[in-house]
């Protein structure tokens, strides 16, 4: 497994090694051993989720309040998408800060993004699936959106292409009023649950 962090501290890429044969391919999106190598404690695993995007869906961005926040490692098995991860916890370093990775089937790449980090992603194929696993349960009164469009982001979406939003995330406020109304994580608190998750293992 190679592994490389992102623009942002404590979010990683993770390449599998994959294995072709007459028969198709095996590979393991998932390993404990080098997660724990770079995260410092087991991915808990409360929920799998899997959905399936027309070519220009954009879902996100998203987050959860922290605590105890939402974990997610992510891979694309059908399809193709960009994944995009922003920091969004108010007070962070690198505060505002996003990276962008292509999953698809091909090389089988995973992101991991840590309780607190906002995600996105746009499908850039029909029929796109996303699996991905959660660290704590659907808790939607804890679910938050952030417009994926908001101009300080500076999201990389392809120009070429009509992109598809639900309701939601097309009402969803910019970075700087979810700020000014209190929404967003906060660093220290999310720091602190890291620690706490090393501790627990
Ligand atoms: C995320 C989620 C949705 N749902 C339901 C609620 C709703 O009726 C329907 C579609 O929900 P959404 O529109 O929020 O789905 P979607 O826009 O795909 O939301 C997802 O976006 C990406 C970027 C993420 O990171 C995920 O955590 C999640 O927030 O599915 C669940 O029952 N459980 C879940 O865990």
């Amino acid at each position: 497994m190679e592994v490389r962090e992102l623009k942002i501290p404590g979010c990683f890429e993770f390449t599998p090694r994959s294995f072709p044969d007459e028969r198709g391919v095996f590979v393991s999106p998932y390993q404990e051993e080098p997660f724990v190598k770079v995260v410092g404690h087991p991915l808990r695993l409360a929920q799998s989720n899997h959905s399936r995007s027309r070519r220009g869906s954009v879902r996100g961005l998203h987050f959860a309040d922290v605590p105890p926040g939402q974990a997610k490692y992510v891979y694309c098995p059908s399809g193709a998408l960009l994944d995009v991860v922003v920091d969004i916890r108010a007070g962070s370093p690198t505060f505002g800060v996003w990276d962008a990775v292509r999953l698809d089937p091909v090389d089988f790449r995973a992101m991991y993004l840590p309780e607190g980090i906002g995600h996105a992603f746009i499908a850039l194929e029909d029929d796109t699936v996303i699996s991905y696993l959660c660290s704590t349960p659907y808790n939607p009164p804890a679910e938050h959106a952030i417009s994926p469009m908001d101009p300080a982001l500076g999201l990389p979406w392809p120009d070429d292409m009509e992109l598809l939003l639900s309701q939601k995330d097309t009402a969803a406020p910019t970075l700087a009023e979810a700020e000014s109304s209190g929404l967003l994580p906060r660093y220290d608190e999310c720091l602190a649950r890291y620690r706490e998750l090393r501790i627990l293992g």
